[in-house]
């Protein structure tokens, strides 16, 4: 059988499953299932946890032999193995190896403007997109990436206010009186703090005015290799001669002398009326190995969060990208729904909506035919896994710790008081209020009508055994991952 196929079968079998025992079930259990291979008759499935093994081969081995031989006959057993957390997923992720980065594929190979860029895929990725494409700038800073331009960031609620801070440092002209410097921006991975810091620093090259563009790291091996080669004086005097200094990612600044040249470096350009712009992945007064005065002089300006991004703006990110693979690989189709679906389930950042894209178009181009919601699912399943923690429901909750303990959300409900159904109940209260901002009258409340006591008293029962029962403690660990994946 070949590979698509296969993997046909297994998301077929997959979607069995989960009609099969529902939703709360398949989503505990089977999500992080993966095919490994097919030999022998045997289908060698894998699983990230020994505790999510054991609990399959104890309580779901025929079900899920059922389903999988039912779309892949040629299966008779199955075997669940352990996978390590680093691994990639083998099926069906192996049919696309080497085209996850998605700027290495359609984003690489052309620009709106239909321009190619030629890159270095043996670098690491994170230094590949920070100095992709070929633009390096007369002053040594780090080269600008010509596709991260104000263009082509996508502005939403959640980095409005940055842009229009960007925009108007970079529309500024020499002379103009400072609104803030620093301009700092601040946000999680892959929230478009580069895609904004490069946009700036094209739009100021454009207008004629100096501008340099560094990284914290580039900045500090030019301090030192200026200093070896007894320049230091030519380079600062280089730095202070610009109008816009621009670091990103400033979290990396390290060592106490090239912290004190930073400093200097900042006073002087910002005390000249200079515009300095600064980008970080939290705020200054979190950059714990900074010293205090930096980190003062960095909070001085203005201070911006560029915030997770909304369904919405992951949505037009989606498009923009889709069009952009369109151009490299015209038959590239993706239907509105698959974009909204892509765009509802990877919640976390640009990067992975980059990758998510990527992956769509490998897949369709081995599978031969559009995608539908199911295939994209299966696509990018792993890359959903990496989301940030959900909004977790009480709801949710007592039915996983129902049916991990075998009795029914009704058992926990009741007032039955047998120990097979207390503990559960008590294990559920717990994590109620571990997991959901809810307050103990509410949880009393959506656990039959109890009162607020009883919800105390269990969590702190919990608590205390968790400290006893190392078991359990490793039981509820899983609870909350799998209730907050
Ligand atoms: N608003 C946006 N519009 C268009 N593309 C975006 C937007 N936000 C992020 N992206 C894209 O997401 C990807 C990651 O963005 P970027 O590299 O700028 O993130 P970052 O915040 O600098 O991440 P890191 O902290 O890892 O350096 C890039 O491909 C970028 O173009």
């Amino acid at each position: 059988m070949t590979r698509g196929l296969t993997n046909e079968g297994w998301t077929n079998a997959c979607r069995r499953l989960r009609a099969n025992v529902g939703d709360a079930v398949f989503n505990a259990w089977f999500a992080r299932l993966e095919l490994v291979s097919i030999e022998s008759g045997v289908a060698s499935l894998s699983v990230p946890t020994t505790f999510l093994k054991t609990w399959i081969q104890s309580h779901y081995m025929d079900r899920l032999l059922s389903v999988v031989s039912a779309e892949l006959p040629e299966v008779s057993r199955l075997a669940i193995t352990l996978r390590s957390s680093t691994r990639a997923p083998v099926l069906p992720i192996a049919a696309v190896e080497g085209t996850t980065d998605y700027r290495a594929t359609a984003f690489d190979a052309a620009t709106p403007s239909g321009e190619t860029f030629v890159q270095d895929n043996r670098r690491p990725a994170r230094h590949r997109e920070k100095d992709a494409g070929t633009t390096a700038d007369g002053l040594g800073g780090s080269p600008l990436d010509r596709r991260l331009t104000f263009g082509t960031f996508l502005v939403g609620r959640s980095n409005q206010l940055a842009q229009v801070a960007a925009e108007r440092v970079a529309n500024a002209r020499n002379g103009d009186m400072l609104l803030y410097s620093p301009l700092y921006i601040h946000a999680a991975v892959g929230l478009g703090k580069t895609h904004l810091l490069q946009a700036t620093a094209h739009a100021v090259a454009e207008s004629g005015r100096r501008v340099i563009y560094l990284t914290a790291e580039k900045f500090m091996y030019g301090f030192v290799a200026s200093l070896k080669a007894q320049t230091a004086i030519a380079f600062k005097e280089k730095l202070r001669a610009i109008d816009v200094l621009i670091i990103d990612d400033v979290q990396f600044l390290q060592g106490k002398s090239i912290q004190t040249e930073f400093c200097h470096t900042l006073n002087a350009l910002i005390d000249d009326g200079r515009q300095v712009v600064i980008a970080a992945d939290r705020p200054p007064s979190e950059l714990d190995t900074l010293e205090e005065r930096v980190r003062s002089r960095l909070a001085g300006g203005l201070c911006v969060e560029i915030e997770p991004l909304d369904e919405t703006l992951r949505q037009r990110i989606v498009e923009a990208r889709v069009a952009i693979a369109q151009m490299v690989q015209p038959g590239f189709e993706i239907s509105p729904a698959v974009v909204a679906y892509v765009a509802r389930a990877i919640t976390t950042n640009g990067r992975d909506l980059d990758g998510a894209v990527n992956r769509l178009m490998a897949h369709a181009t081995l599978n031969a035919k559009p995608h539908t919601v199911e295939s994209a699912e299966a696509a990018i399943r792993d890359l959903i896994r990496t989301r940030e923690p959900k909004r977790v429901k009480i709801e949710d909750i007592q039915k996983l710790v129902a049916s991990h303990y075998n009795v029914s959300r009704a058992d926990i409900l009741s007032s039955r008081r047998t120990a097979t159904v207390v503990r559960p109940r008590q294990i559920a209260m717990y994590l109620s209020k571990a997991l959901t901002p809810r307050s103990l009258p509410e949880i009393g409340r959506r656990f039959g009508g109890r009162d607020h006591t009883t919800v105390l008293h269990a969590v702190r029962k919990i608590e205390n055994l968790c400290s006893a029962e190392a078991a359990l403690a490793e039981e509820l660990e899983l609870f909350k991952r799998l209730l907050q994946d």
